[in-house]
């Protein structure tokens, strides 16, 4: 599945992925539920769920801490055709002004309690976490079982970082093993999967039921194909090429319809290119980068990515 990633999975991504790269699953950005206004959820945050839940599902991920307001969002969600909510709880960027929310909440276990609970009345499609394994103690997850568990969640997805660690280190799956040997919930491997071969044995060895892939998604959108087999392990670097070069060129048009104006689309656009890693295309993504205009972005594109 396709991870949560703010500023970045927004429905003109997803659309592209689902179409072309075919994750089982795809999560929208979190979606911040207000507990001070009676709207709970922001009108530009409902435009966005509402396209593509009929090619696969759609996963909208809640951030917030009042489990009344959360319950009351879900119920809007619900009323528009959304089936699968998930609940944030390890954004490591919590918004102290309106309380813990996200991996702060993982400090808080009576409140947590009452969130999960409050989500799961209302619920009637799935109803899944994504935690990091703990706030500061890589074991705490062993504790927070339970909760899960007693809220019957239908699945968790595990982060094995801790809050305070944000994105330092890497990610543990010796704890996401343990946890998926620990319960009968299926558990939902994520971290630092950023090769089809690393993919696929984490789901030999672990006992997970499933990955969500994020940073290595945007590195290499074809990942999921290759970890099932339908795409070719590894490619040579002028197909790695070609690979991009269609990648970029077909988000572009969506990019310049969803967001208002080129130079919001030029934005946003290359924050996804922050986001390929290679070493030996730095250079030209740079170019890519520095370019202000579409016209001159489409023309770099063409000139070093061609397809
Ligand atoms: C730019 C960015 C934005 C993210 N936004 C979210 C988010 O909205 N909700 C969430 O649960 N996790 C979010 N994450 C965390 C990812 O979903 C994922 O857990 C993390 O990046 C580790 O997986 P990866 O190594 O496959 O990227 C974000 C990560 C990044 C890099």
């Amino acid at each position: 599945m396709l991870a949560p990633m703010q500023g970045l999975t927004n429905s003109a991504l997803r659309r592209l992925y689902l179409q072309k790269y075919q994750p089982d699953l795809v999560f929208t950005e979190f979606v911040r539920v207000q507990a001070q206004t009676r709207k709970r959820v922001a009108k530009n945050e409902l435009s966005d769920m509402q396209d593509h839940s009929a090619v696969a599902p759609l996963v909208v991920q809640l951030i917030g801490n009042d489990p009344e307001a959360l319950a009351d969002a879900a119920l809007l969600l619900q009323a528009q055709g959304i089936q699968h909510i998930n609940l944030n709880l390890g954004c490591p960027y919590g918004r102290m002004t309106t309380g813990a929310t996200g991996g702060e909440l993982l400090r808080q276990p009576q409140r947590l309690a009452l969130m999960l609970k409050a989500l799961r009345r209302v619920c009637r499609g799935s109803f899944s976490v994504k935690c990091r394994a703990g706030y500061e103690d890589l074991l705490q997850w062993q504790s927070l079982l339970p909760l899960f568990e007693e809220s019957a969640v239908d699945f968790i997805v595990l982060h094995p970082r801790t809050v305070a660690q944000r994105y330092n280190g890497t990610a543990d799956h010796r704890i996401s093993a343990a946890m998926a040997a620990a319960t009968s919930l299926p558990v939902i491997a994520n971290g630092d999967i950023n090769s089809p071969q690393a993919a696929r044995t984490l789901l030999t060895r672990t006992g997970v039921a499933g990955l969500m892939i994020g940073r290595g998604a945007l590195a290499d959108p074809m990942i999921f194909q290759r970890i099932r087999g339908t795409a070719p392990l590894e490619v040579d670097p002028a197909q790695r090429r070609r690979d991009l070069g269609l990648f970029i060129g077909d988000l572009w048009p969506d990019y310049l319809q969803k967001f208002c104006g080129e130079r919001q689309a030029l934005m946003k656009i290359k924050d996804v290119l922050n986001f390929i890693p290679d070493v030996d295309l730095q250079r030209d993504l740079g170019k890519l980068k520095r370019t202000t205009s579409g016209a001159a972005f489409l023309a770099r594109l063409q000139h070093t990515f061609p397809v």
